[in-house]
């Protein structure tokens, strides 16, 4: 494979917590490498624990690892993940890589369409196109027409959640993170999401998923990788104990 024919290599990816009152180190996960293409659709399997969010976290760079690369074929040329300067994150985080989660961070007084725009707005679209858009995405998730004006921090939890989604998928972008997205979604809302999903992948998004129910998305995954038992490393006078999960 050459350099250029990957959008994301990870390669002995670690991460580690340390637990001071247990004089202890978590093992998240361990010596994780893939290789990922545009287009391309990686599910992560593994028992609760399993470390599956956290390695999603880790290549958001919400988490620093103790080993490892992450290689991201950016627009501006390749860069490490795990090492990369916070500003140059930030911008990645606003212009090429997603991360979506079943969580909105509601903001007080915002209305439901101005969150969902605010990816577009942010990218120099016009305000009145990035409204319409933004209600064509409500639209599509379920959410009700007398919601779109509406201040999300009182909406249902379901509600939030395809507020969410739309604000997410609205812009396509060229890595998208998904960690459980399609939880406490009702069946339309999990139809949308999937075919969402299948388009941004034809137009070349690569995409790491974790979905608990794998069914929901089958027919987009390519590839898996299970994520396996993980062991607390004790201190130097403990004996090694197994984390129950
Ligand atoms: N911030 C943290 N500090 C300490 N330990 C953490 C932290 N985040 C995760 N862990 C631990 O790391 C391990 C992996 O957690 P993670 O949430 O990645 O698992 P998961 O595979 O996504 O699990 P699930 O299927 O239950 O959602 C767990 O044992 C968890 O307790």
């Amino acid at each position: 494979m050459n350099a250029n024919s990957f959008i994301l290599r990870v390669q002995g990816l670690a991460k580690t917590f340390r637990m001071f009152h247990l004089e202890a180190t978590l093992h998240a996960f361990e010596d994780v490498s893939f290789d990922l293409s545009a287009g391309e659709f990686l599910l992560l399997r593994g028992h609760n624990g399993a470390g599956k969010s956290t390695l999603l976290r880790t290549i958001w760079r919400s988490y620093l690892p103790v080993a490892g690369q992450v290689l991201y074929q950016s627009r501006h040329g390749e860069i490490d993940l795990a090492n990369a300067a916070d500003v140059d994150i930030a911008l990645l985080r606003r212009e090429e890589i997603g991360f979506v989660t079943q969580f909105l961070n509601a903001r007080p007084r915002v209305a439901a369409q101005d969150i969902v725009a605010e990816p577009l707005l942010l990218a120099g679209h016009e305000r009145t196109a990035a409204l319409e858009q933004a209600r064509h995405w409500l639209d599509q998730f379920g959410v009700r027409r007398e919601l779109w004006r509406a201040y999300p921090s009182t909406f249902s939890g379901g509600e939030q959640q395809k507020v969410n989604l739309a604000r997410a998928l609205i812009l396509p972008q060229r890595l998208l993170l998904l960690d459980e997205p399609t939880a406490s979604l009702d069946a339309g809302a999990r139809a949308a999401l999937v075919s969402r999903l299948a388009e941004l992948k034809a137009q070349g998004v690569a995409m790491i998923g974790v979905f608990h129910h794998p069914g929901d998305v089958a027919q987009l995954i390519d590839r898996e990788i299970n994520l396996g038992t993980r062991v607390v490393a004790p201190a130097q006078h403990e004996e090694p104990q197994y984390v129950a999960v």
